[in-house]
């Protein structure tokens, strides 16, 4: 039987590829704009490649053939909800802030859903120059080498990554940062970030390191990495121990269920409105 997905699968990369080049090439002229506060940054790159992406792939496959998710479409008022429908999910920038500072971790994340499942992800580090890529049964790659998660099952000889993300309220930190010091002094190797999430997912399917949590992301951020991890040999939860849910936007990917419920039992919960939620009158 003809593999549907393949097709699309090889194209996403092709994309990905020149959204980095497009990005690039953005660097020398960098308009910084902010969307939920002031320290939500978006640029006209991301809205430039976002453009590019979408374009690209409605040119490929038709204009009305498959759904989008694009973060900057969404910034815009463009609906945020994941149907059976074929749908690409797409961050052309992640890691925007980043980007503007010139900190070298920026990606572009490309994925791609049916019937509410990923079937595929790619995500782009940029400045490394390395394409980050999986398909669902089909493993998870770095370049053309497979990757695989860390077989670390001590939390004690682990490196965490979590991100404190955009919101700057006193009682969403006050909470991120109790979660972090609880997590550092159980005691853990480290704590990282690298401020893009589609990067940190990487980082755990390539063994880098054991997890990556974060409540407050959303579902362009790392619905790519969300394949390339299971695909590597990792999992993923809800922040209190459940199935993970893609529009939530609260996540802890691990490489083994060990490490994932031994950091959930640390982490201080706080509410986030969904991503699928009904746009505010
Ligand atoms: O760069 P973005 O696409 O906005 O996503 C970032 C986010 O801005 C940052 O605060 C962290 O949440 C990262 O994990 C996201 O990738
Ligand atoms: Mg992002």
């Amino acid at each position: 039987m003809e593999d549907p997905w393949q097709k699309a699968y090889d194209f996403a990369v092709a994309v990905a590829r020149k959204a980095g080049e497009i990005r690039k090439a953005g660097e020398s002229e960098i308009r910084v704009m902010t969307k939920s506060s002031t320290v939500d940054l978006v640029t006209k790159t991301d809205e430039r490649v976002e453009k590019i992406i979408i374009s690209s792939l409605k040119e490929e496959f038709g204009e009305d053939a498959h759904c989008f998710i694009g973060e900057e479409s969404v910034a815009k008022g463009e609906p945020c909800v994941l149907s059976d429908k074929p749908t690409w999910i797409i961050d052309p920038v992640d890691g925007t802030t980043n980007f503007v500072h010139g900190f070298p971790f920026v990606a572009v994340s490309i994925a791609f859903a049916v019937n509410k499942e990923v079937e595929f992800g790619v995500v782009y580090s940029c400045l490394e120059d390395k394409m980050y890529k999986a398909r669902k049964g089909k493993g998870a790659f770095c370049d053309d080498e497979p990757i695989q998660v860390s077989d670390m099952k001590d939390i004690n000889k682990s490196i965490i990554i979590s991100e404190h993300g955009t919101d700057r309220s006193p009682e969403k930190v006050t909470k991120i940062f109790s979660t972090m010091q609880k997590i550092l002094c159980i005691p853990v190797h480290g704590l990282r970030g690298s401020g893009t999430a589609a990067t940190n997912m990487c980082l755990v399917a390539t063994g880098a390191v054991e997890a990556f949590f974060e409540i407050g992301i959303h579902c362009w951020d790392i619905a790519a990495g969300v394949i390339i991890v299971k695909e590597a040999g990792g999992i993923l939860l809800d922040v209190d121990g459940g199935p993970f849910d893609l529009m939530s936007r609260r996540m802890v990917s691990a490489n083994n269920e060990l490490i994932a419920k031994r950091i959930i039992k640390e982490i201080e919960i706080f509410p986030v409105g969904r991503d699928d939620a009904p746009a505010e009158k």
